[in-house]
């Protein structure tokens, strides 16, 4: 089934005739409009076509020096163009609020275009995704106006240095320490032992020179918690460490290996008291410290991030589920019936269930991350005007959300590699590295576990409340609906309404009887620490099962309200309850136990699932087409748009450096003596 040089492979060709709707109306979509479509196939046609971000050699079988090297090199090429792009150039990109053009500069940095120029990762990433964002969400007006245009204009580059050797979840157990000094008006920063070292910023090794360092802050004696303090690391013209600075790279990691992840230990570090990012907190001339509203304002550049890890997170897995379906298409493999042609493993029903509900968890994280990437917009706007009302509810929204994007993203990254086979293994399949990239979000900005305990903590709050009868949030009202779960079962229907009451009786369900275990075990005589630490296996299932079932209705209803043609609405709908049957299968004793579900329907939703698969199993190819993917950005043999894999990993094999050679001095140096000495 190898296609002619050069020609569309054939199988695929069938595959696209077959679609029954117009990729490119998905396409839109997706984008939000025509408009949008163009003008990203502009920017990346604008970036991909130059030839300084093509790689001679593979940065796989580069050093680990020559890797960064290279980075830093595509990385400042990258933003230079940036800077300098016909429309939407990095003039819009001065103005702060900095959250305002996040959008745009994810595009290049995340799992799109970023991914394609620097595959394992940007060493300027945390100057405009951290450094950034936090010198706009915790800087003063005037400490604004001066970092923000250093910033922006690159004068400096910067990082976001919180976590430390011995504490990255618990924020407040750090120990570099800013001492506030009134007769010099300066804040000493220090590193009290090798815990305290900062571990893990990105781009602090060897890229950044200055950083927002979070410290616990001393004054007049007294310690009042952890403050953003802006840091200068290096000389900003011979990039010397500054005196007092012992900074370096972190070493290989599992993937990211160009994002130059540092350590960074103080001595005696003397920085003046305008560095200390004071739109919340202060420290006046004598040393005196004045207190925000609130404190957990200074935990704002997290949430900000946890907010766009989500779209970033929808953008690997689409590239993922592209190369692997494409893959499927192509690929042939056993005989499903006696003496007939092998089939297409897309054919196998169990290929078919690897492929199409990763592609819907796709569109899941897309319509979620659309929604709270608004509530965070009109949340941030509340702050801004000194109302604190929401901030609880997208804390907990964007904790769970950011928990579950990036755990879905990670199996689902690795369930299709795995429906690659072999080939899934090759480094050059670029499902590796994607698995690389999206497992780290697993762990980065707040481990997924403790994210998941935030929003329990939460839901255990607002289950007191609804006990009280009180009226609820929107996102939690399910509460008060359902807090009797024991109330008598009614039907079961194969619908989206009965499957979308079923996610949230279950998420009920869950959370009162994590609540109720817990005042058991209070009421045991344990302390509420021990109780809830007693309890947590169902605090962090009741938290997945609120977020799961937020994502789903999202889905449903978003689906349904899209003003689309009917061919592409049938399959957006398909999508959407695959991807909730799928769940719902997959949790099935939860369903039987807090829903009406009962065992004699679960065939039915079997079946369901089934018939789904069939329906979708031709729009396949369709669907991955339409997430409209350049090759440069899929980078990936299995995964081009014309399917000729075979050549093309051919092609791949042909750039390992010990190809270049028919025979290895090893050969020479250690298996001809060995081998002699066998005789
Ligand atoms: C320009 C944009 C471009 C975007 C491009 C994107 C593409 C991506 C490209 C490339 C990617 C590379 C990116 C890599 C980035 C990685 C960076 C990092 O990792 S930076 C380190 C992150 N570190 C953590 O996240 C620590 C986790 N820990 C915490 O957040 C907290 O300490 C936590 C949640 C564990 C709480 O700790 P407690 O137990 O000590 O809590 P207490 O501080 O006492 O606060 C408790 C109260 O505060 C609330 N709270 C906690 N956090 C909050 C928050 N953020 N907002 C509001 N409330 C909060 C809680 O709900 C609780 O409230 P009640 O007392 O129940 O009312
Ligand atoms: C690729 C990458 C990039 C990063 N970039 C940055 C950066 O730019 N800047 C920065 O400051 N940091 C950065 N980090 C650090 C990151 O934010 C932390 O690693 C993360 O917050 C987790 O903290 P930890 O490593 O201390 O894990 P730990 O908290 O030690 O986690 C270990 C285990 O303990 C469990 N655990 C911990 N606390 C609790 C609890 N309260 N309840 C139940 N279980 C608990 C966790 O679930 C986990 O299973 C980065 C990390 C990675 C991997």
């Amino acid at each position: 089934m190898v296609s002619e040089n050069g020609a569309v492979n054939e199988d695929l060709v069938k595959e696209r005739q077959n679609c029954s709707f117009n990729t490119l109306e998905l396409t839109h979509l997706l984008d939000g409009g025509e408009a949008k479509t163009l003008e990203r196939k502009e920017r990346e046609e604008y970036f991909l076509s130059d030839p300084a971000f093509k790689d001679e050699v593979p940065m796989e079988y580069l050093s680990h020096q020559e890797q960064y090297e290279h980075s830093v090199r595509k990385a400042c090429h990258m933003f230079r163009k940036l800077q300098e792009m016909p429309h939407g150039s990095m003039d819009n990109f001065r103005e702060p609020p900095v959250e305002s053009v996040a959008q745009r500069i994810k595009q290049l940095l995340g799992g799109m275009l970023g991914s394609a120029i620097l595959k394992d990762g940007n060493p300027l990433a945390l100057h405009y995704v951290m450094f950034l964002p936090t010198l706009a969400g915790q800087g003063t007006v005037e400490q604004q106006a001066y970092w923000i245009s250093r910033a922006w204009n690159l004068e400096i580059v910067g990082t976001y240095a919180q976590t430390e050797l011995g504490h990255g979840t618990f924020i407040r157990g750090l120990e570099t320490t800013a001492t506030y000094d009134p007769s010099t008006q300066e804040f000493v920063l220090n590193s009290p032992t090798l815990t305290a070292y900062k571990w893990w910023p990105g781009g602090l090794g060897h890229t950044a020179n200055y950083a927002v360092v979070v410290a616990q802050l001393y004054t007049q004696g007294k310690c009042h918690g952890i403050h953003p303090f802006i840091v200068q690391l290096r000389d900003e013209e011979t990039h010397m460490p500054m005196p007092g600075i012992i900074i370096g790279e972190i070493g290989a990691k599992l993937g990211m290996n160009t994002t130059n992840n540092g350590y960074l230990g103080f001595k005696q570090v003397r920085i003046p008291r305008e560095n200390m990012l004071m739109k919340n907190n202060k420290v006046l001339e004598d040393g005196t410290y004045v207190k925000s509203p609130s404190d957990k304002l200074t935990y704002g550049t997290m949430m900000f991030v946890r907010v766009v890890i989500c779209q970033d997170m929808a953008s690997y897995l689409s590239k993922a589920v592209t190369i692997a379906t494409r893959y499927s298409a192509v690929r042939h493999q056993s005989e499903m019936k006696p003496g007939a042609p092998e089939p297409q493993v897309l054919d196998y029903r169990t290929q078919q269930y690897k492929l199409l509900p990763s592609i819907a968890s796709v569109f899941a994280m897309k319509f979620s991350a659309n929604w709270i990437w608004e509530m965070y917009n009109v949340v941030n706007s509340e702050l801004d005007q000194g109302d604190l009302e929401r901030l609880p509810e997208l804390h907990a929204v964007s904790c769970c959300l950011k928990a579950l994007c990036t755990s879905d993203a990670a199996s689902a990254v690795e369930i299709v590699r795995l429906a690659c086979g072999g080939h899934g293994y090759m480094k050059s399949s670029n499902l590796p590295s994607t698995y690389g990239l999206v497992t780290a979000a697993c762990t980065y900005e707040g481990e997924n576990t403790v994210l998941l305990l935030q929003t329990a903590r939460y839901l255990m709050k607002t289950w007191q409340q609804a006990r009280s009868g009180q009226t609820l949030t929107p996102s939690v009202a399910y509460l008060n609906l359902y807090s009797d779960w024991r109330q008598p079962r009614t039907v079961w229907e194969n619908t989206t309404d009965c499957v979308i009451k079923a996610f949230y009786q279950v998420a009920a369900g869950k959370v009162k009887a994590a609540a109720e275990h817990m005042e058991r075990r209070a009421k045991g005589g344990m302390t509420p620490e021990d109780a809830w630490n007693e309890t947590s296996i169902e605090l962090v299932a009741a938290s997945t099962a609120h977020c799961r079932a937020f994502i789903v209705e999202k889905f449903i209803e978003t689906v349904s309200k899209t003003d689309v043609s009917r061919p592409l609405q049938a399959v957006l709908c398909q999508m959407a309850e695959l991807y909730a049957v799928y769940w719902l299968l997959n949790n099935k004793g939860d369903f039987l136990m807090f829903s009406n579900l009962s065992p004699a329907d679960v065939d039915g939703l079997q079946l369901w699932l089934e018939q789904l698969l069939t329906k979708l199993r031709p729009n396949a190819v369709g669907i991955v087409d339409s997430f409209d993917i350049h090759d440069d950005i899929l980078a990936s043999p299995l995964g081009a748009w014309d399917g000729r894999v075979y050549e093309r990993l051919f092609e791949e094999s042909q750039k390992s450096p010990l190809n270049k050679e028919p025979v290895n001095k090893s050969f020479h140096e250690y298996m001809k003596p060995f081998l002699r000495s066998n005789l």
